[in-house]
């Protein structure tokens, strides 16, 4: 029997997963790390600890599956996007704390260059928001004492957490990206998948700090200094989101998926050509597969489930994420009540990083319950935007969605999805298929599978959600939310 290893690094937890070659889980492992706040709007991690933790849940997965790393044909890695590490090429030690996707320090330095967005949104398909890994590198290199001397000397190394698990797994051999990571940069040629000099230049980034490009489906390097995984082809890298693409088969254009997990990610598979949005949406690279890119739209949205986790650690409402579904059921409906979770601003497609978090409508009679509902609806009603903006953009309706992540084993909150966007949601019987897609990849690129087609037969329904509110009553709540989002607006303006 043949295993592929998928490596999950998310913004929350590592995880590892052992899939068969029929797309089953065999075994998974996962632990949370630690999430590092030192001032408002800043978010960090320790890279030593990502490491750690992905190390380890590797070899506890294969532990748990009763395998060696003989038996495993290859792994894939996908990971949290655009979070910088940057580290010492000579030690392999980080030079300070990752910088994470949702950390808003360069909301300023955004502002300031706002005059070269063209060139920003025409060559890398993305905007200037503090979202992406760019403006991150910059900051770093203008704040940290002694880091651009070293940069410019070639002493330091650069990369997404691709990259940086793939440094640590070969022992400091590889210093690679994939072509999907790599288009979250703001440094990255859509169109040539290279690195691009005019745009290094205006962010004052030195060509040596940066990882080579690789296929996203391909073997980058084996494992080496870790005893449990020596030997193991690294065969598979990608953004997280563009993984779950990948792992629902939405390999056809205008294939379309939404995962559900701190933040929620809808894409749309665009073919072989770069699709420009005119609605604030990101062009971005969905995968390189034998030096052949094809393209997909994305609308990200910063904060869902990492709002249900608010009700849970802020508000203390409910005692785990699940809790939230029974919760919300006490009331038939939010009393009216909207709630706007733009913690860390609001990204697709209003891209305001000043909006905050807002809970209007509220009454005497509002209860923990309304508050509740009120946050599942507003998960939804943000997606509903995303497919809104992707309709205007290719004049595609997204009648058809497939679902994953964590929340959407969410009945309730999949039911206003589909109610809310009046079309149908479907959730397949894998919703690990962020791993999965990673396993995908890796497999492919060692002949475990043939094709993709293959791939797209193995994928199965667990349930699906019909609209079960009329038309009319939907773009009712979808005008309401509008005005809520307005409340939220700008809010952080003046800090
Ligand atoms: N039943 C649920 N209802 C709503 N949200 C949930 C539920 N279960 C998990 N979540 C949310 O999903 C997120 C975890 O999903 P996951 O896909 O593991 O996220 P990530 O990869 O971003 O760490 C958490 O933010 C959690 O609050
Ligand atoms: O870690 P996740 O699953 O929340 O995904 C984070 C995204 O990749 C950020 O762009």
């Amino acid at each position: 029997m043949t295993y592929l290893l998928a490596l999950d690094q998310g913004t929350t937890s590592s995880r590892a997963i052992v899939f068969d070659t029929d797309g089953a889980q065999v075994a998974v492992a996962q632990r949370e790390f630690q999430q590092h706040y030192p001032q408002p709007g800043w978010v960090e991690h320790d890279a030593n600890e990502i490491w750690a933790t992905q190390r380890d849940v590797a070899i506890e997965a294969l532990a748990k599956a009763g395998l060696k790393a003989a038996d495993i044909a290859a792994l894939g890695i996908v990971n949290q996007r655009e979070t910088l590490v940057v580290w010492d090429r000579a030690t392999g030690e980080p030079v300070c704390r990752a910088i994470v996707w949702q950390d808003r320090r360069t909301a300023a330095m955004c502002r300031q260059l706002k005059d070269a967005e063209p060139i920003f949104r025409t060559k890398t398909g993305l905007l200037l928001d503090p979202y992406f890994t760019g403006t991150k590198l910059a900051w770093l290199l203008d704040n940290e004492p002694g880091l651009r001397a070293r940069a410019e000397a070639g002493e330091l190394a650069a990369g997404t957490i691709d990259s940086w698990l793939v440094y640590k797994l070969t022992n400091g051999k590889q210093h690679v990206t994939d072509a999907s990571n790599a288009s979250r940069t703001l440094l990255l040629n859509l169109q040539t998948c290279e690195w691009d000099n005019e745009l290094l230049d205006i962010l004052r980034v030195p060509a040596a700090l940066l990882p080579a490009v690789v296929d996203s489906s391909g073997v980058c390097g084996e494992v080496s200094g870790v005893d449990e995984l020596n030997g193991i082809a690294i065969a598979g890298l990608a953004g997280d989101q563009q993984s779950a693409l990948f792992g629902q088969a939405c390999f056809g254009k205008g294939d379309a998926k939404n995962t559900y997990g701190t933040g929620s990610f809808l894409l749309v598979n665009t073919g072989t050509e770069v699709a420009a949005s005119h609605q604030k949406l990101l062009s971005t690279v969905g995968w390189r597969i034998g030096g052949v890119t094809e393209y997909a739209l994305e609308g990200s949205v910063f904060v869902t489930g990492a709002a249900v986790q608010w009700l849970r650690d802020g508000l203390g409402i409910i005692k785990q994420s699940a809790d939230v579904e029974a919760l919300a059921n006490q009331v038939p409906d939010t009393g009216d009540v909207y709630l706007v979770p733009a913690f860390a601003g609001l990204g697709a497609p209003h891209w305001d990083p000043d909006a905050r978090g807002t809970i209007v409508g509220m009454t005497r009679g509002t209860t923990a319950a309304h508050i509740a509902r009120a946050t599942l609806e507003g998960i939804a009603l943000q997606s509903v935007e995303l497919a809104e903006a992707m309709r205007a953009d290719t004049g595609l309706a997204i009648d058809e969605l497939r679902v994953d992540g964590g929340a959407a084993s969410n009945d309730t909150l999949m039911q206003m999805q589909a109610d809310l966007l009046q079309a149908k949601v479907i959730r397949p019987k894998v919703t690990e298929t962020t791993a999965l897609g990673a396993a995908y990849l890796a497999g492919l690129a060692v002949g475990v599978w043939p094709d993709r087609p293959t791939l797209a037969k193995q994928w199965a329904v667990d349930r699906e959600f019909e609209p079960q509110i009329s038309a009319d009553e939907a773009a009712a709540k979808r005008a309401r939310w509008g005005e809520a989002v307005e409340r939220a607006k700008g809010w952080a303006a003046d800090d």
